[in-house]
């Protein structure tokens, strides 16, 4: 049985430059499903998720929260998804938990102090914690990153490659972390150049742009 739409997507066509990178693309995303954004090297995934979080707009089509075109329920839909891009969006001098307190305050939301800190320690920051993010390695920073992502508690997660950086732990981290959301309700659309193994959800794919040799 399928679950009813949550976020969808409407003949969506976008341009960067003077390229057309896809056209007429569209999904169906029900509670507890996750999205898999697939294609090679410069063929439009990121471009999809900046369309999906609102950053950019369609050349033509639209994308649909709960049946509304997020262009007319902005506030509705920000408030309930959180993205994870290339960039952390990790202060530098500031350490793990004011990242955090930053973060929640840029959203109008106050942080539950007790935890984030438990979230932290659980993404296996419990040796930085008084760090500034600026002597964090680059996996350190992805995990402050994704800290963020939990504690923002927001429904839909739209995730551009969250495993670059991780160690085999911090993949396996992820992919737990993963589970949990989407058995909680949540959606996930995300994009990933490595294999993930998430047995027992439940995972639509899309391509985007032309296979090679196509
Ligand atoms: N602002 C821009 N102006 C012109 N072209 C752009 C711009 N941003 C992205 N592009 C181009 O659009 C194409 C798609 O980029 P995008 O980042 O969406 O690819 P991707 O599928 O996420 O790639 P990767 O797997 O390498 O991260 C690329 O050819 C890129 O050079």
């Amino acid at each position: 049985m399928t679950s009813p739409s949550v976020l969808s997507a409407h003949g969506l066509e976008c341009a960067r430059g003077d390229r057309t990178l896809f056209t007429g693309l569209g999904f169906e995303l029900g509670a507890g499903e996750l999205l898999l954004v697939q294609g090679g090297n410069g063929q439009g995934k990121t471009s999809l998720l900046r369309l999906l979080t609102g950053l950019s707009s369609p050349v033509a089509g639209e994308v649909r929260w709960r049946g509304r075109a997020i262009a007319r329920a902005r506030e509705d839909y920000h408030g309930a998804m959180a993205y994870l891009g290339h960039a952390n969006g990790i202060k530098e001098d500031l350490t793990p938990l004011e990242n955090l307190r930053f973060k929640a305050g840029l959203a109008g939301q106050s942080l539950d102090e007790a935890l984030a800190e438990s979230t932290l320690r659980r993404l296996g920051l419990g040796r930085c914690l008084d760090l500034p993010a600026r002597v964090l390695s680059f996996g350190q920073r992805r995990r402050v990153a994704l800290a963020g992502l939990l504690t923002a508690g927001a429904l839909l997660w739209i995730l551009d490659e969250p495993l670059t950086g991780l160690d085999v732990h911090g993949v396996a981290l992820v992919e737990g972390l993963l589970r949990e959301h989407l058995g909680r309700g949540g959606l996930v659309v995300m994009t990933t150049h490595q294999p993930l193994t998430l047995d027992g959800v439940a995972v639509r794919a899309i391509q985007v742009g032309r296979q090679e040799g196509a």
